[in-house]
């Protein structure tokens, strides 16, 4: 891996802008502060935006799907055909994701990097072929570094598409079956972290199932542990071809000055990578909701991340970003649509 384009620079906020729209938010007839996290939120996009009146229009979704060989250890409680059964539910619109994109009018971008149950060609599904699914992590490393490399460029080039298309608003979503159990070891690596602090039932095993995952966890991380100094080579040995792709997307998202809205677990520790391999890209991230996966907590920790929503939500897919771009649509229609003290002539102070 020779190009390393995500040490380019990252685009920075508009400070002059962010204090224009505080300005105007302290005009605003309410209580200053009185709409909360709404206001820094509106605030914060603006100075990303470069517009004192930000908006949130033309939001694009791309999912991001890999197997993980790490799922032969029994860390799931589903198979690993689901991840491209999921696929072809993406694109026939049944999925929670295919109906929250119609919702918010946004494209639905799917890319298959490499599945271990190959599905056939469909329309709507990029189709990479990195390989069946990464290698299992207790043995090797998760991918070579080429595939590694192909993986991050995969979501610098979704980024591309987006912005292409003009969109303002980046998500990126994931699908893979054992995700959760790399996102854990790459997060205890990446973070010094016990792996029990990270381990979680993902989609859904039991107190056992989650015992048997920690020690599959602590294999791999025993495996891994010493091999590592620097976040990509953390990335490749123990992370997913789904995992590497978003970390490749938000660093291009910041770079190219597009604010992306963070999903849950996976997402999150994709993200964490991204800022590891570049810290420049973190002002771009927007945290959506915190997940019921309970690894999320240290994470976003981490990231100094406090996130819009906490609905006990553990699907992926984007799921949770998509529903939180309501509230950050809410957040800049007040900010743009509100009078201000003078306008409706109402008393600006206490009595
Ligand atoms: O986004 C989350 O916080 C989240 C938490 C738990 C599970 N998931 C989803 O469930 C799958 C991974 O779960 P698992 O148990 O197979 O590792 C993967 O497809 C994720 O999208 C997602
Ligand atoms: C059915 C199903 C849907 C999902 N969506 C994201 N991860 C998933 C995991 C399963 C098992």
């Amino acid at each position: 891996m020779t190009d390393r384009w995500w040490n380019a620079p990252c685009r920075t906020a508009d400070d002059s802008v962010r204090r224009a729209a505080e300005a105007r938010q302290s005009q605003l007839t309410k209580p200053r502060g009185a709409l909360g996290r709404l206001e820094t939120l509106a605030v914060e996009l603006a100075a990303l935006q470069g517009r004192e009146r930000p908006v949130v229009e033309r939001v694009w979704i791309s999912v991001f799907a890999g197997d993980h060989g790490v799922v032969e250890e029994g860390v799931s409680a589903y198979p690993q055909a689901v991840t491209g059964e999921m696929l072809r539910n993406f694109v026939r619109g049944g999925a929670a994701i295919s109906v929250l994109a119609k919702v918010l009018g946004a494209p639905l971008e799917v890319i298959d990097l490499g599945l271990a149950c190959p599905i056939e060609p469909l329309p709507g599904v990029l189709q990479l072929g990195l390989g069946a699914g990464t290698a299992n992590m207790t043995r090797e490393p998760a991918m070579t570094p080429e595939q590694c490399g192909q993986a991050l460029a995969t979501g610098r080039d979704s980024v591309a598409r987006a912005q292409a298309a003009g969109a303002r608003l980046f998500i990126g979503g994931e699908m893979g079956i054992g995700n959760t159990t790399a996102a854990s070891a790459l997060s205890a690596a990446l973070l010094d972290a016990a792996p029990a602090d990270l381990c979680g039932p993902g989609t859904g095993l039991d107190a056992a199932g989650v015992q048997r995952k920690l020690a599959v966890l602590e294999a791999a991380l025993a495996r891994h542990g010493s091999l590592w100094t620097q976040p990509l080579e953390a990335l490749r040995r123990l992370g997913g071809f789904e995992i590497a792709a978003l970390a490749g997307a938000y660093l291009a998202c910041a770079q190219q000055g597009v604010p992306a809205l963070v999903d849950g677990f996976i997402c999150s520790v994709a993200a964490l990578c991204a800022v590891r391999l570049n810290s420049a890209c973190r002002p771009w991230l927007i945290f959506s909701h915190r997940s019921a996966e309970p690894g999320h907590v240290a994470v976003l920790q981490a990231l100094e991340a406090e996130p819009l929503l906490d609905l006990g939500l553990r699907l992926g897919e984007g799921s949770g970003a998509a529903l939180a771009v309501t509230v950050l649509q809410q957040a800049c229609l007040l900010h743009n649509g509100m009078a201000t003290f003078a306008e409706a002539a109402v008393s600006d102070r206490p009595a």
